[in-house]
């Protein structure tokens, strides 16, 4: 099946502040769900390019990148898909990603933080709302995620599971064609393009701005089927996700400013885990498995 390429607007970060290209804006942005954003010049991505390649390789003397498919609390196996994937929180970055990869995930989080804050002024969320309704992860509390995806060729399945992002932001760095959005009412194939990231919504922003005059999408996305390329390389991505704290709660603010409580965080990921990959990881990110032994070195 072929698709139709998405046209997405495309931003830039200038003196830290969110500017978008001449014919786009953020408004727009949020209602089609998601944008791409030129990768700021002072941002090294080689570090989590390195990652992606070598993560669910054996361990070896030579690199602290290998080994990981044995840490089964930030290790998942997808095994209805073709990803399998490094996911890990905030809190330990530090003593189980290797360095160059945590300053890298730091900058890119960072960033995310600015695209965050510059969503809430445009939906016109007042901002003494802003650490409730995130539960602080505007700045930086709450849950912080870091992902590397690597696409196992060999698996006959699609690439990963048609979803919304729990959170609030995305940033998603990828080199390969496989992603695809439903957008206007079908899916369309998002073309990577060099130097930027795919900028998306998720469920957290859609939720608290569904009654506002301008409600954000949490853009339904997926990975196709991702072939072996003939002397390529197989597909990575990976990302940086802003959302809540497990123990915290999703609200709606109403048109007149009030908040409402719609669940706990924990209950919307307990159904998000348990419809989106339909394995036996319907926990992940409510409870925190005890860290094996040795941290990976
Ligand atoms: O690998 C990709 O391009 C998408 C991955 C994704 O959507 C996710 O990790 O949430
Ligand atoms: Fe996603």
């Amino acid at each position: 099946m072929i698709y139709p390429d998405a046209h997405l607007h495309c931003a830039s970060l200038i003196k830290g502040k969110l500017v978008f290209d001449k014919d786009g804006s953020l408004r727009d942005a949020i209602a089609q769900g998601l944008f791409l954003l030129k990768v700021p010049e002072y941002l090294d991505l080689e570090p989590g390019i390195k990652l992606c390649r070598e993560f669910y390789l054996p361990a070896t003397d030579h690199t602290n990148y290998g080994g990981f498919r044995q840490q089964t609390d930030i290790y998942f196996d997808r095994e209805h898909f073709q990803t399998e994937h490094l996911l890990v929180d905030k809190s330990r970055w530090a003593g189980r990603l290797p360095c160059a990869v945590v300053q890298m995930a730091q900058v890119m989080d960072a960033v995310g933080q600015v695209i965050f804050q510059a969503a809430l002024w445009e939906l016109g969320v007042a901002e003494h709302l802003w650490h409730r309704i995130s539960g602080g992860a505007v700045t930086g509390e709450g849950t912080h995620w870091f992902a590397a995806s690597h696409y196992r060729p060999e698996r006959r399945l699609p690439g990963c599971a048609e979803h919304r992002d729990t959170g609030f932001v995305t940033l998603l760095y990828t080199r390969q064609p496989g992603f695809e959005a439903f957008i206007g009412g079908q899916w369309q194939s998002i073309a990577p393009v060099p130097g930027c990231f795919i900028v998306n919504f998720g469920a957290c922003l859609e939720a608290l701005s569904g009654r506002l005059a301008l409600p954000a999408r949490a853009i339904e996305h997926r990975v196709r089927e991702c072939p072996a390329v003939p002397k390529g390389e197989d597909r990575f991505s990976f990302a940086t996700f802003i959302n809540p704290p497990a123990c915290g709660d999703l609200y709606e603010l109403q048109p007149q400013g009030e908040l409402l409580r719609l669940m706990s965080v924990e209950a919307f990921l307990r159904r998000f885990n348990q419809f989106t990959w339909q394995d036996r990881h319907t926990t992940f990110g409510i409870e925190s498995v005890p860290a094996p032994d040795a941290a990976h070195e």
